[in-house]
C-alpha cells in the first residue's frame, strides 16, 4: 500500500520504517529541513534500539524515501499518517498546531479519496476539528470535485527503548472510525494495512472515533497512576519501616493487579505521561468535571522527583558547597537518548541549587543532555556539571553516587572499584537496582526508595 507519513520523530520514523518493512511504499514528510537531511544520508535522529537497521534495509530496497515536498507526500499516499508532535499548551491543554497544518495541507493538495489518520496523541473531538480543517481547504481551492476523505483514529501505544519491538508486536490496534460510506471504506483500508500484525484480527478493537481518541488518554492516565501509587506507597514504606520491592511482589502476585508497572522510583517522565495525564484533566474542566485522582498523580509524581535530591540533602545537609557528587543515567528511562521531562534534570537543580558540583554519565544520553542541560542550567552552573567520559570517570572523588536511569550496564558494577573512586561508600538509589542486604554485606550504605527498613538495620 502507498502510505505516507507526516512527522519524523519517536512515531512517524518507527511507524514508517515497520510499515515499510511489511512491503509497503512509505513516503515520510517532515518539516525540519536537518532530520530530512540526516535520513537521506543514512542517519538517524533518535536512538531507538533496531531503528537504524530497519530503516536502512528499507531504504535500500527502496520501500522509504524522506521528504520535505508536501505536494508529493500528499500525492503519494492513499493513507495519509499524520504523526506530528501534540505538546502541552499553556494551560496543559494539547496544542494542536501541529495537526491541524497537517489537515490543512493535505487539503491542500489531495486528489481522489485519502484515508486520514490520527497516529498523534490527541484529545477526544480532534478527528472533527481534522475534518473541518480539510473541508476549509477542499471548498477554497479549486481542485478535484471528487476529493473525499475519512478521518480515523489510530493511536499508538509503543514505548520510547521498545519502540520497534512494540510496533512489530503490538499487545492491541485500536482503530476509530465512523459509519458512513466513506468511514467504512477507510476502516476496510486499515484492516488490509493491519492484517500482517494480526491475522485474523483478534488483536484489533475496532470503535468510534471518540472512544478511540479516548482510550489513549485513559491508558496512560491509568499507568500513570499506578507509578504515582506505587512511589506513594514507597514514600510511607520509608517511613513506616516496610520494604517496597517486598510489597511489590506481594501485591503483583494477585492477578488483579499484576507484576508490571509497579517499580516505585524517581518519578515518571518522558514526553508522554506527564503532557497526556494534564491534557486528560484540561479536556475534563472543559466539561466542568475535576478529575481529583489524575490531580493527585501529577502532584504525587511532582513531589516524586524531588524524592532523591532529599535524600542526599538530608544525607549530607543542606549546604552542599564543597561536596561533589557521581550521577549515573540521565535519560528519562533506559534504551532511548529522550530527557524530556527526565527526573535526572530536576535532581541536577536541587545539587547545584544546593551547591555542589556533579560528574554525571549516561550510555547514551550524553549529547541530548548537554543540548538540554544548556537550555536549563545558566552558564556557571552548567561549569559545575562535568561530563563524564565513562561510569567509572563519573565516580572520582564524589561523595557518593546517584542512580537515576536503570541502565543494564548500571546493574553489576564492580562494587569494589565504586569504593574506591568515591569519598563516601554511598548509593542513592533512584531505582532500586540492588538488594540492600548485599549492599549492607559489601558494607556500602545503601538509600533505596521505599526501602528503609533495610538501611536502618
Ligand atoms: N514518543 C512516544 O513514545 C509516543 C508514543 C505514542 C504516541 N506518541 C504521540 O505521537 C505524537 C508524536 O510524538 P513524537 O514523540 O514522535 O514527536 P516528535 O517531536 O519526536 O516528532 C514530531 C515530528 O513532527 C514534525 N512536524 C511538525 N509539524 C509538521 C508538519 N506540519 N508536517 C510535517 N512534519 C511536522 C516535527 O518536525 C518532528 O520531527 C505525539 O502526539 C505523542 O504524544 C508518542
Ligand atoms: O513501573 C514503572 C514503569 C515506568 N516508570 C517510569 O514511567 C515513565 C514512562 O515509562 P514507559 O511507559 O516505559 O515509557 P514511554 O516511552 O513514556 O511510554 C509510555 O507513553 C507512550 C506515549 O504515549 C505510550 O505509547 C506507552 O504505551 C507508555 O508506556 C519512565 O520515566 C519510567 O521510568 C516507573 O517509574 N515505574
Amino acid at each position: 500500500m502507498k502510505i505516507t507519513i507526516i512527522g519524523t520523530g519517536y512515531v512517524g520514523l518507527v511507524t514508517g520504517a515497520c510499515l515499510a518493512e511489511l512491503g509497503n511504499d512509505v513516503f515520510c514528510l517532515d518539516v525540519d529541513q536537518k532530520k530530512i537531511d540526516l535520513l537521506n544520508n543514512g542517519g538517524i535522529p533518535i536512538h531507538e534500539p533496531g531503528l537504524e537497521e530497519v530503516v536502512a534495509r528499507n531504504r535500500a530496497a527502496g520501500r522509504i524515501q524522506f521528504s520535505t515536498d508536501v505536494a508529493a507526500s500528499v500525492a503519494h499516499g492513499e493513507v495519509q499518517f499524520i504523526a506530528v508532535g501534540t505538546p502541552p499548551d499553556e494551560d496543559g491543554s494539547a496544542d494542536l498546531q501541529y495537526v491541524l497544518a497537517a489537515a490543512r495541507n493535505i487539503g491542500k493538495h489531495m486528489t481522489g479519496f485519502k484515508v486520514i489518520v490520527d497516529k498523534s496523541t490527541v484529545p477526544v473531538g480532534t478527528a472533527d476539528r481534522v475534518s473541518a480543517a480539510l473541508r476549509e481547504e477542499l471548498a477554497a481551492r479549486a481542485g478535484d470535485p471528487a476529493a473525499s476523505f475519512s478521518v480515523v483514529s489510530n493511536p499508538e501505544f509503543l514505548k520510547e527503548g521498545a519502540a520497534v519491538e512494540d510496533f512489530m508486536r503490538p499487545d492491541r490496534i485500536v482503530i476509530g472510525h465512523d459509519n458512513s460510506a466513506e468511514g467504512e471504506k477507510a476502516a476496510a483500508k486499515m484492516k488490509k494495512l493491519y492484517a500482517p500484525f494480526n491475522r485474523n484480527h483478534e488483536r484489533t478493537f475496532w470503535m468510534d472515533v471518540r472512544s478511540a481518541e479516548f482510550t489513549k488518554y485513559a491508558a496512560n492516565a491509568m499507568l500513570a497512576t499506578r507509578i504515582s501509587f506505587m512511589n506513594e506507597m514507597a514514600n510511607l514504606a520509608d517511613q513506616v519501616g516496610a520494604d517496597i520491592e517486598a510489597v511489590r511482589h506481594g501485591i503483583g502476585s494477585d492477578p488483579r493487579i499484576g507484576h508490571s508497572f509497579l517499580y516505585a522510583g524517581a518519578g515518571y517522565g518522558g514526553s508522554c505521561f506527564p503532557k497526556d495525564v494534564q491534557a486528560l484533566e484540561r479536556t475534563a474542566r472543559q466539561y466542568s468535571q475535576d478529575l481529583l485522582i489524575l490531580r493527585a498523580v501529577e502532584a504525587v509524581n511532582d513531589k516524586q522527583k524531588l524524592v532523591l535530591g532529599q535524600k542526599v540533602v538530608q544525607r549530607f545537609g543542606a549546604d552542599l558547597s564543597g561536596k561533589h557528587f557521581a550521577v549515573w543515567g540521565l535519560a528519562f528511562k533506559p534504551n532511548t537518548d529522550d530527557m524530556r521531562e527526565a527526573p535526572s534534570r530536576v535532581l541536577l537543580r536541587q545539587l547545584l541549587d544546593a551547591g555542589a558540583t556533579v560528574a554525571v554519565y549516561d550510555p547514551v544520553a550524553m549529547a541530548e543532555a548537554k543540548r538540554v542541560l544548556a537550555l536549563d542550567l545558566t552558564p556557571s552552573e552548567l561549569a559545575r556539571v562535568r561530563f563524564a567520559a565513562s561510569p567509572k570517570d563519573a565516580l572520582t572523588d564524589a561523595e557518593a553516587l546517584v542512580i537515576v536511569t536503570e541502565w543494564k550496564a548500571f546493574r553489576s558494577p564492580d562494587f569494589d572499584q565504586i569504593k574506591a573512586a568515591l569519598k563516601q561508600a554511598v548509593i542513592f538509589d533512584g531505582r532500586n537496582l540492588f538488594e540492600p542486604a548485599v549492599m549492607a554485606e559489601a558494607a556500602f550504605e545503601y538509600h533505596g526508595i521505599g526501602r528503609s527498613i533495610l538501611t536502618r538495620t
